[in-house]
């Protein structure tokens, strides 16, 4: 059964959504350019609803110290994801500045880009395989894009990874059942508009990836 995280949660009927459909994380955005960004006393507030055995997940984009230490001055979380350049070298940092895992977000859209996760894998707790954004995007994730999936065909790394970057709820099965992810990581996919979860489309993602993975080949 793969596992399904949730990203970019902003309303209290949004985390209950995602609990309710059997998400294992929930991702809540510190990044300001986010249509999906949260102050950390909201975050606080969401995270607290969050019961014991799903991890809050906070996403940063080249976080620096004081940020971090604001927010989880603030805010409880379980998992630090980073979604921006931050090199090997920042990803140790913040994991030892944190004392929190961290999941570093590497983005596909070539061959090309696979040796960087081999690379983030002696650093990094977890890998987040995502869509490698457009040059003039604003955000570096959450665009609803996807990446050719066949790239991952036959791959490994040192590291847990959750695939990511334009799944939905239609195409989150054949995701997983061509590349063998465990795990799932989703945004716009159960949106109706930028930033505004829909609890009926997360209950369609949770479900369609757990019927995937409960035949998936697991790795
Ligand atoms: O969701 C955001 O707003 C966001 C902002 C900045 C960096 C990453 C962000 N989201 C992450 O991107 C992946 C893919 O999103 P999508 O499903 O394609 O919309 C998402 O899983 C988040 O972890």
């Amino acid at each position: 059964m793969a596992q399904v995280k949730i990203c970019g949660l902003s309303a209290p009927d949004h985390v209950a959504a995602a609990v309710d459909a059997g998400a294992r994380y929930v991702g809540l955005v510190f990044f300001p350019k986010s249509p999906r960004a949260v102050t950390p006393d909201r975050a606080a507030a969401l995270a607290g609803a969050v019961p014991p055995g799903i991890a809050r997940v906070g996403l940063f984009v080249d976080p620096d110290d004081a940020l971090l230490q604001a927010v989880l001055a603030t805010v409880p979380l379980d998992l630090i994801q980073l979604h921006g350049h931050e090199t090997p070298d920042r990803v140790a940092a913040v994991r030892a500045l944190t004392g929190l895992p961290v999941m570093k977000a590497v983005g596909i859209a070539s061959a090309a880009d696979l040796p960087a996760l081999t690379d983030y894998g002696l650093v990094a707790d977890m890998l987040l395989v995502d869509a490698k954004p457009p040059r003039d995007a604003v955000l570096p994730g959450g665009n609803g894009l996807a990446f050719d999936w066949r790239l991952l065909v036959g791959r490994r790394w040192l590291r847990p990874w959750l695939l990511a970057g334009g799944l939905t709820p239609q195409n989150v099965a054949e995701a997983i059942r061509l590349t063998g992810a465990q795990a799932v990581d989703v945004s716009s996919g159960v949106e109706t508009a930028p930033g505004l979860k829909d609890p009926a489309l997360i209950r369609d993602f949770v479900a369609a990836a757990a019927r995937a993975g409960a035949v998936g080949a697991p790795r």
